[in-house]
């Protein structure tokens, strides 16, 4: 079978600081991956580069066949939680995803509203993003990478700042989306979330992915 992504002798390092040397593997449709690993040992540089928002020193990553940076410049098909989103501030919730749909494909309202309903934000519709707490703007977060309804999601820390009936609210959501045929890959420093989700779990070490499970 074809993977969905794969990782070919990918070295990547920062001014010195080396993340990846030489790293192959591979992930395939339909399945939870977890990835996991301490502070700064580059999870949301591998997810940068599984979606082409940078781009490896050496060796290649290959989306559904296709070599990123080749003639692909930015895959389709991704929804992305990669460090803070930024949001506009003065806007409420609904209209920031408004605005990020329009930008991308045509979203109904009601799609939206919907979306806003799963994530747990439907009463907060009319309130500015810059009053939302912490949890709420997670909650967006989670929002605006699956509202366009994409075949990969890359989540960093999507629990983060959850309470615990969101996190289990969060958890549905993602089994939900993974039964319909989604891939996610999700990081946590939550192993209880990792434990339940994935199905399969790498650690970031020895700047290669060791796979634990
Ligand atoms: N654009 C960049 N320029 C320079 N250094 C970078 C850049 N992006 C990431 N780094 C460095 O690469 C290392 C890995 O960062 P990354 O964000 O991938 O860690 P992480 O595993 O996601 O950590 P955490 O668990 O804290 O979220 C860090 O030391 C970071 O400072």
């Amino acid at each position: 079978m074809m993977s969905l992504i794969e990782l070919r002798n990918v070295s990547k390092s920062f001014k010195g600081l080396s993340l990846f040397e030489n790293l192959s593997v591979s992930f395939e449709k339909g399945k939870i991956y977890g990835i996991v690993g301490h502070n700064g040992s580059g999870k949301s540089v591998l997810f940068k580069m599984m979606c082409g928002f940078v781009f490896p020193d050496q060796g290649s990553v290959i989306v559904n066949g296709e070599e990123l940076g080749k003639n692909k410049r930015f895959p389709e098909n991704f929804g992305i939680i990669i460090d803070k989103p930024g949001y506009l501030g003065d806007k409420t919730g609904f209209e920031n995803l408004r605005y990020l749909a329009d930008i991308q494909n045509k979203i109904s309202d009601e799609k939206i509203k919907e979306i806003l309903e799963k994530v747990g934000l439907s009463h907060t519709i009319m309130q500015k993003v810059k009053n939302y707490s912490l949890g709420m703007k997670q909650k967006l977060a989670i929002a605006q990478a699956i509202m366009e309804d994409q075949e990969i999601l890359l989540l960093d820390e999507p629990f983060n700042g959850l309470d615990v009936d969101s996190v289990e609210n969060i958890r549905d959501l993602l089994k939900s989306l993974n039964n319909q045929g989604k891939t996610i890959f999700l990081t946590s420093h939550n192993n209880e979330d990792i434990d339940i989700l994935c199905d399969h779990v790498f650690r970031v070490r020895n700047y290669s992915l060791e796979q634990l499970k």
